[in-house]
């Protein structure tokens, strides 16, 4: 699949990004990912690492594609789908073996003759992304040299990443070109026509949507430096593959951005006011695994798909403009982990009578219990991920 080309800017500001990066990682930890190879000597020397509880995304959930109440299980194979053999080839290449329910739903809708308008919901990180990508592929006619499919994305960062997602998958069918219509490539679009007739809608629940495979939890503290200190207890207890901390401004995310890197973390720092195409190269950066912990304020996160991320920690709640609770952006931040049947783990920070009233309106929103977790405790920090 052909390219024009978008990484030449991103190229350019990567290095400006890479350096303030670099200035925040203090101290480098040795040991990636809790994972290292050892002699018995070394084995029976126990440290403290080694007391841990790793808390990975390799470990998956009881709700499997064999369970058919997940939403990742599927009666059919992709072949069932009537993908074309080019497609067949770049979904298995991603290592997909059979497809989830919303990608079984939703993909012969999509390609009946004459397709069907869909409005489609599923939880987060169960292939929606793939479904559309594998539809656009499907249609696309390469003989036909004009504009077939229009993918609208809300963030920049996110049409990168579908991008991306179209590459992979479009990888054995070279005829088809990949354009981005983003800042910096001059392409112009053809518009949609304004009057879509009307669309079948697959919904879900307020109550199924977020996904069981998350385990929610929040944290009592009084100001932001207990907020940090229980996020240290947390990363003392338990190995953590990769996370993403949500904070509601720049100025405390670049506190603790600062904070978490006196602390020997590799972290990276993405938020708002940074230009674009360096918020693209912050997540290609944490997305390759060279940053461990990802801080950020919250549009340009949205969406964002690292298979690693295991943990989520607002470390302040999601509130709109007026301070009421935020759900859709619990939603989607809580999502980031337990993709695609992995575990996730989702922490939420709570320092005043206002936010705990925030939690207890967002667990009745999504009817789900959030239970607390005493970060003193190691034993218990232990425990949940276990
Ligand atoms: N059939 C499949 N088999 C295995 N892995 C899959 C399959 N479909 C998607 N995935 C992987 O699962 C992860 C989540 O998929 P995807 O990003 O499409 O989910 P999503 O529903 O669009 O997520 P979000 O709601 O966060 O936007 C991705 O890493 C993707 O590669």
């Amino acid at each position: 699949m052909a390219t024009e080309s978008w990484a030449e800017s991103v190229d350019l500001q990567e290095k400006e990004a890479t350096e303030s990066i670099n200035s925040l990682q203090l101290k480098e930890k040795p040991e990636e990912n809790g994972a290292t190879s050892k002699t018995e000597g070394e084995a029976n020397n126990k440290t403290e690492e080694d007391d841990k509880v790793v808390w990975s995304t390799t470990q998956t959930s009881r709700s499997s594609s064999e369970d058919p109440n997940s939403p990742l299980y599927s009666v059919k194979s992709f072949e069932e789908l009537r993908l074309k053999p080019q497609l067949l080839q770049g979904v298995y290449g991603m290592g997909f073996n059979r497809p989830s329910k919303i990608q079984e739903t939703a993909l012969p809708m999509m390609l009946a003759e004459p397709p069907q308008n869909l409005i489609a919901q599923s939880q987060s990180g169960t292939g929606k992304t793939a479904a559309f990508v594998l539809a656009m592929l499907s249609h696309v006619d390469p003989n036909n040299k004009w504009p077939q499919c229009l993918c609208v994305s809300p963030t920049y960062e996110l049409a990168l990443q579908t991008g991306k997602v179209i590459e992979q998958m479009g990888k054995h069918y070279p005829e088809v070109q990949l354009v981005y219509a983003i800042r910096g490539n001059k392409y112009r679009v053809e518009l949609c026509p304004a009057d879509r007739p009307g669309a079948e809608h697959h919904q879900t629940e307020a109550e199924e949507e977020t996904l069981d495979t998350i385990k929610q939890y929040y944290v009592l503290c009084n100001c932001k430096e207990e907020k940090f200190e229980a996020l240290c207890n947390i990363y003392g207890a338990i190995t953590i593959a990769q996370a993403m901390i949500f904070c509601h401004t720049r100025k405390t995310a670049g506190w603790l951005a600062g904070e978490l890197s006196r602390e020997g973390h590799q972290v990276a720092l993405l938020s708002g006011e940074m230009q674009v195409e360096q918020r693209a190269a912050v997540i290609d950066r944490f997305r390759e695994g060279k940053e461990k912990v990802l801080v950020t304020t919250n549009v340009c996160a949205r969406g964002i798909d690292v298979e690693q991320v295991s943990v989520v920690i607002n470390f302040d709640l999601p509130v709109d403009k007026d301070g009421n609770p935020d759900n859709e952006t619990y939603l989607h931040r809580i999502g980031r982990t337990g993709r695609f049947g992995k575990r996730g783990l989702a922490i939420n920070m709570v320092d005043s009578k206002m936010s705990m009233n925030i939690l207890n309106r967002i667990q009745e929103h999504f009817n789900k219990k959030i239970e607390r977790l005493n970060t003193d405790d190691l034993d218990e920090i232990e425990k949940i991920a276990s």
